[in-house]
């Protein structure tokens, strides 16, 4: 099937009453370039708060590229233009402190990469470069965090133990207790478990569902059952374009744009 058939054009992007639903973040003519390349088109979107945002596309198709840009991962690597309004400010905006916007907008990337430092420490790190130093505090912040992850049953007799000896599964969700330490507003997490098996990838999602109820969570994933289980909304992204944002429900079950329906029934590409 020729992908390029599919009208860019033609869109079908989810808006929200300010009114009626607390947004988290919102995204105003976002375009991203890798020198020449053009890699991301006119994305105007709204994430709503406490809800799971998924981004699906297939590979090349600009959905971490957009992610990147949410917490100025891009900097130094492309240029951004367009705005990401967060609590009122615009984080691509020069004048934004970005060490102190990240946070904020936390996130976990592909690969588990724990620092080779003791469980504890891993969490406690960021935290004591922040100021916090009081040992009970600490305590308390691994112990919160490592539970919210879902992992500090496996791990609470042995946190001098060394990351690196964790499993990829258990890496990963340290991973995820460390952004978490920070109590971020938003995590974004660009495919946390594609490298993991499935039980793994099982527990990770668990953790997820958890995590909603004090976080905003957009996460890109290729595996269209994790959107389709997690998410509360799903956008389709072909080609450097977003296609269709909408409840995740409808983009798998009613999906208004044709390439959208491809992509989901496995008839793309
Ligand atoms: N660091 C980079 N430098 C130059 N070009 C890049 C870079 N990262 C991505 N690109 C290009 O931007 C486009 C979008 O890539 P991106 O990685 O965002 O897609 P994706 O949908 O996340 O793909 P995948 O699912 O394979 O991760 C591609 O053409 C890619 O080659």
């Amino acid at each position: 099937m020729d992908v390029g058939k599919y009208d860019l054009n033609d869109t079908e992007i989810l808006q929200f009453d300010p009114q009626q639903t607390e947004l988290a973040l919102t995204t105003k003519d976002l375009q991203v370039y890798y020198g020449k390349n053009h890699a991301f088109y006119d994305g105007s979107l709204q994430f709503e708060r406490y809800k799971i945002t998924s981004l699906i596309g297939a590979s090349g198709s600009g959905k971490s590229t957009f992610l990147r840009s949410l917490n100025r991962m891009n900097d130094g690597v492309a240029r951004v233009t367009g705005q990401i309004w967060y609590r009122g400010l615009d984080v691509n905006s020069p004048q934004i402190n970005v060490y102190q916007m990240r946070k904020q907008i936390g996130m976990v990337f592909q690969r588990p990469n724990p620092f080779s430092k003791s469980i504890r420490d891993n969490i406690t790190f960021a935290v004591r470069e922040n100021g916090i130093k009081e040992q009970k505090k600490l305590d308390e912040i691994v112990e919160t965090s490592l539970k919210q992850a879902a992992l500090w049953d496996e791990v609470k007799d042995d946190l001098n133990k060394s990351a690196l000896s964790l499993s990829g599964g258990q890496q990963q969700r340290l991973c995820i207790a460390r952004a978490i330490a920070m109590q971020p507003d938003i995590l974004l997490m660009d495919e946390p478990a594609s490298a993991l098996d499935p039980i793994s990838t099982l527990k990770v999602e668990e953790t997820m569902m958890e995590l909603k109820k004090n976080y905003t969570i957009i996460i890109v994933t290729h595996n269209m059952q994790q959107a389709s289980r997690v998410s509360d909304y799903t956008a389709f992204f072909h080609l450097g374009h977003v296609i269709e944002y909408a409840q995740t429900k409808n983009i798998f079950t009613f999906p208004q744009k044709r390439a959208t329906d491809d992509y989901v029934s496995g008839n793309f590409g």
